[in-house]
């Protein structure tokens, strides 16, 4: 059972299927980002969900992330993909969280087999960068090929700011995401 997936609308280039855009997004910062990104270069959108969401509450999943950080918890997918194989590039979007990846796409990772494709990582984040998350992401892959990732600046739910990726925020994503995706090849 495939769960989530939004094939992509121009679903007619050739190329298109073989490109799989996974995304965990809280505030939906990153969600704009894994759909600007859909909309350059095509292919099927998948949200990952939980078996067991978390806390709304800001500091609750804060304290929760990171004793899942210290403890190597891989918290169970609600999502699942079980047609992997047909995509040849893996998109994988995700907020740093603590300075890492989020545990969720760690179970991602985990779980489904990426030997031999291509993964590209892209994030948002409150300011404080990328953290280990993109290192994590070749640990966790290390027979696939992962070209370099994107990141831009998300909101800071610390400060009350949920949401940014909209407006002149949004455009201005857009120009950066056409010139990355250009930069590794994945558009002309
Ligand atoms: C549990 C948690 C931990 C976070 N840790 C960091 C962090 O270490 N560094 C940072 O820059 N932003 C951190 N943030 C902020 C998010 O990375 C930022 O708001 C991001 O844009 C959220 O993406 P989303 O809207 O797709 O959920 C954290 C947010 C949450 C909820």
């Amino acid at each position: 059972m495939v769960t989530n997936i939004t094939p992509g609308n121009n679903a007619l280039k050739d190329d298109n299927h073989k490109i799989l855009i996974v995304y965990l997004s809280r505030t939906n910062n990153t969600k704009v980002v894994a759909q600007l990104i859909q909309k350059q270069a095509g292919g099927d959108l998948v949200a990952l969900e939980l078996d067991k969401p978390y806390p709304a509450n800001y500091q609750a999943i804060v304290a929760q992330v990171s004793q899942e950080n210290d403890s190597g918890f891989l918290p169970p997918l609600k999502t699942k993909i079980d047609n992997i194989a047909q995509y040849d590039k893996i998109f994988v979007g995700f907020p740093t969280w603590g300075m890492q990846l989020p545990p969720p796409m760690k179970s991602f990772l985990k779980q489904y087999d990426l030997n031999g494709k291509t993964v590209i990582p892209f994030n948002t984040n409150a300011g404080y960068g990328i953290g280990s998350t993109f290192q994590t992401v070749k640990e966790m892959c290390p027979k696939s090929i992962v070209l370099d990732g994107f990141s831009t600046k998300g909101g800071v739910e610390r400060d009350g700011v949920l949401f940014v990726m909209d407006g002149e925020k949004e455009k201005q994503t857009e120009v950066q995401i056409i010139t990355w995706l250009n930069r590794i090849k994945i558009i002309k």
